[in-house]
């Protein structure tokens, strides 16, 4: 049984000490305003902008600082939050946690890989088979809705080798590019899990003034994401191209028109939400844009 934890008046959060998660996360949350002072062993970040402080851990551990009450809110992978809400469900523990906020990077897939050259005819085929994984629960979840009875392997790291040293017969791995699997001899050929980074924190309030903490974080947070997904796309075009023009534009704010003293010409300027691909200028161009321009939001407020 955990003791509980003592009261606190400053927020905390986990954060991945190093690894995929560590610097986007530390980046993410200075960029909301907070600035800190390492402590000697670089464990702890003390915040001094705002009453925030970090603990860097292994992202495994994240989950469970946040469900003792160590911590209040930490940047960890779904599928680390996945797997620690299924392994509590085992041990007959209720949920603590959940997903505060989606963040939109850190994106990777849980997928079922087999070996190359071998057919996928569905999850049936896996009944009777070793799995090789990381992640036993969520892998175990995915079975039992499956209603497939198969052996998983469970490996920390380098999942990917174990059908090569005669340790497993199929994996269930995070993939993103697809290039490890590819360098062992496997193909992904189902996904289990989507995930992405996110805040987790508990499913209740928190407490001793930290909610409150907590929500400022969250605003910020919020308006950091949107700037970081934010790009205002500017053109000129001639008045009569702009009926051709006005479709094309990308999903964002409402575009601002406005004529060009002494010429038959419209400037447009509209903020878009994410990356404006080449292929959408190109499109825009052959309607009647021209001086097309994409540039990054440093700052907005409405
Ligand atoms: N190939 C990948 N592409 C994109 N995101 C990934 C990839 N692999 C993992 N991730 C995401 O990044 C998280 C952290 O991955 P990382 O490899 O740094 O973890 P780790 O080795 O378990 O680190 P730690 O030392 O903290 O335990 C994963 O839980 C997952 O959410
Ligand atoms: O599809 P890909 O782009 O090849 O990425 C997939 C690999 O990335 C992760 O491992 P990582 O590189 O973090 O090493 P690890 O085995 O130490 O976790 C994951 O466990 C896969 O092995
Ligand atoms: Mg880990």
């Amino acid at each position: 049984m955990t003791p509980p934890a003592q009261p606190r008046d400053r927020l905390r959060v986990a954060v991945q000490k190093s690894g995929r998660l560590g610097d986007p996360a530390r980046e993410l949350l200075a960029s909301c305003g907070l600035t800190w002072r390492e402590s000697r062993d670089r464990l702890f970040l003390y915040g001094e902008s705002l009453p925030i402080d970090i603990l860097l851990v292994r992202d495994d551990d994240i989950p469970g600082l946040i469900a003792d009450g160590v911590c209040d809110l930490g940047v960890v992978g779904r599928n680390v939050l996945v797997e620690h809400h299924l392994e509590r469900g085992a041990a007959g523990r209720p949920a603590s946690l959940r997903e505060w906020r989606q963040l939109g990077w850190g994106a990777c897939r849980l997928d079922v890989a087999i070996p190359e050259g071998d057919e996928w005819t569905g999850p049936a085929q896996l009944a009777g088979l070793r799995i090789a994984t990381s992640y036993p629960q969520t892998l175990g979840r995915w079975l039992r809705e499956n209603g497939v009875e198969a052996h998983p392997v469970v490996l920390n790291g380098s999942v990917e080798i174990a059908p090569r040293l005669g340790q497993a017969d199929v994996v269930c791995d995070l993939v993103s590019t697809g290039g490890t699997l590819r360098a062992n001899g496997l193909v992904p050929v189902t996904t289990i899990l989507e995930s992405e980074a996110v805040i987790a924190g508990p499913d209740h309030h928190l407490e001793d003034g930290r909610q409150e903490i907590a929500d400022l974080l969250l605003r910020r947070l919020d308006g950091a994401v949107q700037l970081r997904e934010s790009r205002l796309l500017m053109l000129r075009a001639g008045r009569g191209s702009l009926d051709g023009v006005l479709p094309l534009l990308p999903a964002g704010h409402e575009p601002t028109v406005l004529q060009v003293d002494g010429l038959e010409e419209v400037s447009v300027q509209i903020l878009v939400h994410g990356p404006v691909s080449w292929s959408r200028l190109e499109d825009l161009k052959r309607a009647g844009a021209h001086n097309l321009m994409v540039l990054p939001v440093e700052g907005m407020l409405a």
